[in-house]
Formats: C-alpha cells, structure tokens, sequence
C-alpha cells in the first residue's frame, strides 16, 4: 500500500487533477514556485481542506473523514510554526514525546543540533532553530509518514544538508516522506523521486 496516494485530486483553486503517490519507504520531493499549491496539496492530504474533485488516500485512509486517527500516524512541519512561544525547547519535546506516550530522552535535541539550546524559550530561537525544532515535533510520534511543507526555509546551508541527512536517515528506518522546497538541485540530490507542481498541476 502506498503511504500517499492521490488520483485527479482539484482543488477550487491551487492543485487541479493532480495524481501523486508516495509509496512505503519513499522520500518524494514537492518542488514548486511560489504559488504552485505545494501547501494547498499538503492541507488537503492532512485533511484540512475538502478536496473539490478526486480521490485522497493517506496510509489507506480518507484524510479528511479520518484526520483524527491519522494524526498520530502522521508526522508534520506545517509552512507556519505553531508552537507555543512560552515554553522552552526541552518542555516543548517533553510536551509532544508524551502526548504520543513516549518515553522523554534528549535524543532529537541532538539529532535536530538544538542541544545548546534546550533551555531557552521558543520565542528566543532563531527562525532556523525554529525550524529545526518544528522538525524535531514531527518526529516525536515516530510516525509512519512525514508531510513536510518546506522544513528546510530559512534554515543556512550547514542546516539544510543535516536536515536533508536526518530526512534519509528516517526515510532509510521505513518512514515515508513527503517533502515540499523551493530547491530542485537540492531536492534531486537527497529525494528518491521529484515532482514538479507548476500552476496547481503536477509536471
Ligand atoms: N483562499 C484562497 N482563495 C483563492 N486563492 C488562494 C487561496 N489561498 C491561496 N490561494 C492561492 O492559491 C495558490 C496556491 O497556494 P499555495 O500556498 O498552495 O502555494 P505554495 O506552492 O505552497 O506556495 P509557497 O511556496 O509560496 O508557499 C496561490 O497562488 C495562492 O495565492
């Protein structure tokens, strides 16, 4: 079974008769311009938006009618971080590690390089460290599927190539990853597969 799969997928605006697939185990890149729909297409496969035409599956499921059970199958980076500013690096991951009930341990501190920064509040981070935290939630359920919507924005270029290391290394433990950039070269030298969103379709 395929962790994504989408056939004429519409939306009133953005992705129009889009067929994507993400199979188990795959690292797929989303590439895009500015509005090409590479966020449209994520809302609509988290089950935020109605699709307007078109069949969605999310590890075999209708996101939109089952957003709440996906949600702990499911791993994201949302465009736009929406994590509590008062609360500090170490209690933001604590907070997540055990809403998915599991066990508290520093390891994604390391793994996202914000270990030197564990005690300082989310508000006090740099909008790379941001990121790299946004990342570290998404990973906090150890979920079958990572959807992504450009993890790797305002992240300089030392981050962006661990981020894309961390990205293989989930993808190689079985994680399937959808993953949306504005970097082609850098997509096509980390992704399995690239797909081009153009103007709401898939090239
Ligand atoms: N509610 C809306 N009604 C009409 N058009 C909209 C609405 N919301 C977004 N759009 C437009 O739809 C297009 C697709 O937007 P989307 O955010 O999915 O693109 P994107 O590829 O993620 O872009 P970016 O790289 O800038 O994040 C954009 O042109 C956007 O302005």
């Amino acid at each position: 079974m395929n962790a994504v799969s989408c056939r004429g997928l519409r939306f009133a605006y953005g992705p129009r008769g889009v067929d994507l697939d993400v199979a188990a185990g795959e690292m797929v890149a989303l590439v895009g311009v500015n509005g090409a729909g590479k966020t449209t297409t994520m809302e609509l496969l988290l089950g935020h938006r109605r699709p307007a035409g078109g069949t969605i599956r999310v590890l075999g499921r209708d996101p939109y009618a089952e957003r709440r059970r996906l949600a702990t199958e499911v791993g994201v980076v949302p465009q736009d971080s929406g994590l509590a500013p008062d609360l500090t690096v170490a209690e933001t991951l604590r907070l997540w590690l055990r809403l998915h009930r599991r066990p508290v341990s520093g390891d994604l501190l390391g793994a996202v390089d914000l270990e030197h920064r564990a005690g300082l509040r989310v508000r006090l981070l740099s909008g790379g460290e941001r990121r790299r935290l946004d990342l570290a939630v998404a990973l906090c359920g150890r979920p079958r599927l990572l959807l992504l919507d450009e993890p790797t924005s305002g992240l300089d270029p030392d981050s962006r190539a661990r981020t894309w290391k961390l990205l293989r290394e989930q993808r190689d433990a079985g994680t399937s990853i959808l993953v949306s950039t504005h970097y082609p070269e850098e997509a096509a030298g980390h992704a399995d597969r690239i797909v081009i969103m153009d103007g709401g379709v898939l090239r």
